[in-house]
């Protein structure tokens, strides 16, 4: 108990952390053996899918309501719902205990005592649970699927109520995952050989070389294979805008927005680790892990620079990737966290910010060479529409088609894009395109 006592208790700090400076921080989980972070992380993160569902039932047994509260408080009451409700290894008794603990050693005893309160009430009706019953749909669809009621609005307007719906479930559910060896550590019948000695389920992927859906990346972590550089973890379509811009050895490429780098790991083994590639990216601290990461992968001819793109001056490359920032409502099931930190405003913002990148980005490209803008958002603003937008303006570009690269299944805009879904593709929400400068 002791241990999950500190698991717990950590899951309510970084939710409290949340609450107050809108980031997600699991260093406070530093301290924790590898396992408990690992805990920590899925308290965390499945708690963020179903925030507001949650909320409800705290307003619900609670005579304040959740507004009302403070982080530490509402943060407390969240984990032991989930924890009472949604963790089948965990008894009710133990769920209102822990929490109670919880709430007497961070807010005092009174806290204590109206946790215990409203666990009480709600462990009474445990069995029939009121429902959400909004008259507003956008607000009962919010509820009920734990997603701001923004995007609700906008998914159910562009894909209709049983299509958002399952995009929002897949969104609540367990993502998978993908490893992709890195060939300048190993060969890939190795690393088959390794698999099979470590004995855990890998299905290779149909769709790009060396990659693997994988259930879980512990083994990976716990036998190393990530810190020695053996493999890497990236979603499948994550590789897509790596694949389609094809950088050959002995190019020079930019990889703008470049940090935590996973692209450019993955660019320096298909060139062999010959040629250049100038990762760039307004993060020093990103930047860090991308400089760890290009040593541990063998990845030589990544080369670094911090910088805001909109301002340095870089010369010109044979091919360009700009890996966008964005939204991110295509990751949200890895990144649950994501969807209480967006909103319209923060949209619009990202939209005029990729606009103006993308002019940038093309402006370092060689006549006849290569520009990839991608993202990881499902938003068309952020996707088709700031491409159409850029090559109204400029008629250098083309677009190339990808059927050569890509499966049929994830290509849109006439084999000239492509376009994840995680509820059609069962892999991330991706989006990208490969541009050609013409003249
Ligand atoms: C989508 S992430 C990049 C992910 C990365 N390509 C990868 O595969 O690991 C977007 C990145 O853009 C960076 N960024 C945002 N604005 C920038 C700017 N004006 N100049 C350079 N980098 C910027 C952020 O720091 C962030 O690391």
């Amino acid at each position: 108990m002791e241990t999950e006592l500190s698991e717990r208790s950590v899951s309510v700090d970084i939710l409290i952390n949340f609450d107050e400076n809108q980031r997600l921080d699991y260093n406070l989980a530093d301290e924790l053996e590898t396992r408990e972070r690992a805990q920590v992380r899925e308290y965390v993160q499945n708690i963020m899918r179903k925030r507001s569902y949650l909320d409800f039932l705290i307003d619900e047994f609670s005579s304040v309501s959740v507004a009302e509260m403070k982080p530490g408080l509402k943060n407390i009451l969240r984990l032991a719902i989930y924890d009472m409700l949604f963790m089948d290894s965990t008894p009710d008794y133990a769920a209102i205990n822990e929490a109670v603990e919880i709430a007497k050693m961070k807010l005092g005893s009174k806290t204590g005592d109206l946790v215990n309160a409203i666990m009480r009430n709600l462990q009474r009706d445990r069995e029939k649970l009121p429902k959400p019953a909004f008259k507003d749909r956008n607000k009962l669809v919010a509820t009920t699927f734990s997603h701001p009621e923004w995007m609700v609005e906008r998914w159910r307007k562009r894909f209709g109520e049983r299509e958002a719906f399952q995009l929002m479930q897949a969104n609540n559910s367990r993502p998978h995952y993908y490893v992709r060896v890195n060939t300048l550590r190993t060969k890939p019948e190795n690393f088959e050989l390794r698999l099979e000695k470590m004995d855990v389920d890998a299905k290779p992927s149909d769709w790009l070389p060396y990659y693997y859906q994988i259930d879980s990346v512990q083994p990976f972590i716990s036998k190393g294979l990530l810190s020695k550089g053996i493999c890497l973890v990236q979603d499948i379509a994550a590789g897509f805008a790596p694949t389609v811009l094809d950088p050959q050895p002995g190019e020079k490429v930019f990889d703008l927005c470049a940090a935590p780098g996973t692209k450019s790991i993955m660019m320096a083994d298909l060139m062999q680790a010959e040629g250049e590639i100038l990762s760039v990216d307004i993060s020093s601290e990103r930047l860090e892990k991308l400089a760890e990461s290009a040593l541990n992968y063998g990845a030589e001819n990544i080369k670094i620079r911090r910088g805001d793109v909109l301002e340095v001056s870089l010369g010109l490359a044979d091919a360009v990737l700009l890996d966008a920032p964005c939204t991110g409502t295509g990751v949200l099931s890895k990144r649950a966290d994501l969807r209480w930190r967006r909103d319209e405003e923060g949209l619009k913002n990202a939209v005029e910010l990729q606009e103006q990148l993308l002019e940038e980005a093309a402006n370092m490209v060689k006549r006849g060479g290569r520009l990839v803008y991608s993202t990881c958002s499902l938003e068309p603003e952020e996707n088709m529409e700031q491409i159409t937008k850029f090559l109204e303006k400029y008629d250098n570009f083309e677009l190339e088609p990808l059927e050569d690269y890509l499966p049929e299944e994830v290509l849109a805009e006439e084999g000239k894009a492509y376009q994840t879904f995680p509820h059609k593709h069962g892999c991330d929400g991706h989006f990208g395109v490969l541009l050609k400068r013409v003249k």
